[in-house]
């Protein structure tokens, strides 16, 4: 189901294009190249996977690591969270367990509840997600832009050239 012919769970629309996503993610790589060196990135599929790739090629990160979470269906509502593939034994090890030495990397927080489940895993590592919501915010180390709790946020490869209705003649149906 797209999220036009399902109930959106926000009322606020946020599009974001190709070009802005890869300047934002940009953004979040030159924020964090002042950390200091990352042994390694674990990014959370699917959406994590694209801004992993846009820093770890600003960064010359190597290791990329995945963890599978899902819990939005059909863009309208958040089920049970699924732990779907979890990290890597050698990547928790890398620089003494914890995550230590590693950033963990998300396209957006929003409730909060994924970024919790990995956190748990990884307890040192650092957050870092290109857009975040108020109420998971508390749970990221660094982000680029918040965006208010009620707005969705429509990603680049969610989505498709279509027609738009003069202004004119929306409403007036
Ligand atoms: O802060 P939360 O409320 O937990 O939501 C944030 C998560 O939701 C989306 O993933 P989704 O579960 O839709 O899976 P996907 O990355 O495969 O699209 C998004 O990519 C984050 O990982
Ligand atoms: O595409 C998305 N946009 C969002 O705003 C969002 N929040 C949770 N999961 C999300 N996926
Ligand atoms: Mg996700």
């Amino acid at each position: 189901m797209s999220p036009q012919e399902a109930q959106p769970l926000a009322p606020k629309a946020f599009p974001v294009s190709w070009d802005q996503f890869h300047r934002d993610a940009r953004a979040l790589a030159w924020r964090l190249a002042g950390h200091g060196e990352w042994k390694a990135i674990v990014c959370i599929t699917r959406g994590g996977l694209v801004p992993a790739a846009i820093v770890a090629r600003e960064l010359n990160i190597r290791i990329i690591e995945t963890v599978g979470i899902a819990s939005y269906h059909d863009y309208t509502s958040q089920g049970e969270l699924q732990v779907i593939k979890e990290v890597s034994r050698e990547v928790v090890a890398l620089e003494g367990g914890e995550g230590a030495g590693v950033l963990i990397i998300d396209d957006l927080v929003d409730t909060g509840k994924t970024a919790r489940i990995v956190r748990d895993m990884l307890p040192k590592a650092h957050f870092a997600t290109v857009y975040a919501k108020p109420k998971g915010r508390p749970l990221v180390d660094t982000f680029i832009t918040e965006v208010s709790q009620d707005t969705w946020i429509y990603f680049p490869w969610d989505m498709g050239f279509a027609f738009q209705p003069p202004i004119s003649r929306q409403g007036n149906d």
